[in-house]
């Protein structure tokens, strides 16, 4: 079993990052810093968006192509004067002057990255590419949001960032998996080969507010279920196990890493582990006991089970997640049944 012998401070580099703005050294003009949020109309780009707009000193540019994000989850910052919304393509080059980018663009959820599997290997691949060519023309730090799947379908459990992972190289979630690890190792060859400050999250799986209804992820599947009396869908055999983790807790943890000193990769993500079989009994219990459980066929490779060591998160970030999911599926079902126009019975 392949893991990783050396250690973060083998894979940094001694390098000088590129001259940030020469405005960052202006005497008498205190500049905004700039920040960049590629995929900020989706889940957790918007909720980040909200976040970075509380500090008056942040102005935050927006690209997204919105595949799956939608100008609706931004609509409370739309003519903002610290805000700006661009429709544009990651795969195609940007030319924004900025001191930080959050590099998020890329569709999460299995059913959108597998229906152009190409469009999301290009996403990954050249739309990283040209985020590190503008970070590097900059001198910006730049944060990516890779994933768990990173890890694959792991044979170490739970994952902590040195394990390399068990990964399909030519199966139906390749695009996405592999494409995040292609997207990590340009992230690396960019800091060591031209000094560019990096930073790598690995998120695992999030739920929360603002997930699209019709998304396809287990969570806003079976609290979409739950909400209109239908069965909840587990796929089988059932007894898989995922680790969610509420994304204010997510955000957070990505602006510590964005701000600290690490370049990661760090695993930012909720230890608590389920059964997807036990997250439809929490569902039902919680929203509608009068639901069916359905057990119905499994896509190919999906992951046995996962769940973060997050010891270097504790360590490095001083983070931990706070919302358990039994408190954080009740808000994210009220934003649900909103939503969906359906009244508290
Ligand atoms: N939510 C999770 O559980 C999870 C887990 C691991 C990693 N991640 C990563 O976090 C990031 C955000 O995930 P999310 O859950 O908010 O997903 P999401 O689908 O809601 O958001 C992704 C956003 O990126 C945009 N986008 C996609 N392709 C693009 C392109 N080529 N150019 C410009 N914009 C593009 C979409 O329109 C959308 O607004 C992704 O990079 C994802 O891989 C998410
Ligand atoms: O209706 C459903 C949907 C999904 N599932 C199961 O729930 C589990 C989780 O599936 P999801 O589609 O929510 O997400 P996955 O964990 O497979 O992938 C996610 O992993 C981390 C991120 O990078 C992405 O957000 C996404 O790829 C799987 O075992 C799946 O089989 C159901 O049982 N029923």
């Amino acid at each position: 079993m392949a893991t990783d012998s050396s250690n973060e401070e083998q894979q940094t580099t001694s390098k000088p990052p590129p001259l940030p703005s020469p405005l960052r050294f202006s005497k008498f003009f205190q500049a905004n810093m700039r920040i960049l949020v590629t995929g900020g109309a989706g889940f957790i780009g918007s909720h980040l968006v909200d976040k970075l707009m509380q500090n008056e000193k942040n102005e935050v540019i927006v690209v997204d192509n919105f595949f799956t994000g939608s100008k609706d989850n931004l609509r409370k910052w739309i003519d903002h004067p610290r805000f700006e919304l661009i429709r544009h393509d990651v795969t195609q080059p940007l030319f924004v002057e900025v001191d930080q980018i959050y590099h998020l663009a890329c569709p999460a959820s299995p059913i959108f990255y597998k229906y152009n599997p190409v469009k999301t290997i290009k996403t990954n691949v050249i739309g990283t590419l040209n985020m590190l060519g503008l970070a590097k023309r900059v001198g910006a730090r730049i944060l990516l949001t890779s994933t768990s799947e990173v890890y694959g379908d792991p044979l170490i459990h739970p994952q902590p960032e040195t394990y390399w992972g068990n990964v399909n190289p030519i199966g139906v979630r390749s695009c996405y998996d592999e494409g995040k690890r292609v997207a990590e190792t340009l992230m690396f060859d960019y800091h060591r080969q031209h000094g560019i400050e990096i930073r790598i999250a690995r998120i695992f799986n999030t739920y929360g507010p603002r997930m699209n209804i019709d998304d396809g992820r287990v969570v806003s599947n079976f609290i979409a279920q739950a909400l209109r009396g239908e069965p909840l869908t587990v796929q089988k055999p059932g007894s898989q196990t995922r680790s969610f983790c509420y994304v204010a807790d997510m955000v957070d943890g990505l602006t510590r890493l964005m701000e600290g000193k690490s370049t990661g990769p760090i695993n930012i993500g909720n230890p608590g582990e389920f059964t997807m079989l036990e997250l439809a009994e929490t569902v039902k219990e919680l929203i509608n006991p009068k639901v069916e459980i359905n057990m119905v066929e499994n896509t190919p490779d999906d992951p046995r089970q996962r769940k973060p060591d997050i010891t270097k998160a504790k360590e490095l970030l001083n983070w931990a997640p706070q919302v358990t999911l039994r408190d954080g599926l009740p808000l994210m079902m009220e934003d649900f049944r909103l939503r969906l126009g359906i009244s508290k019975q």
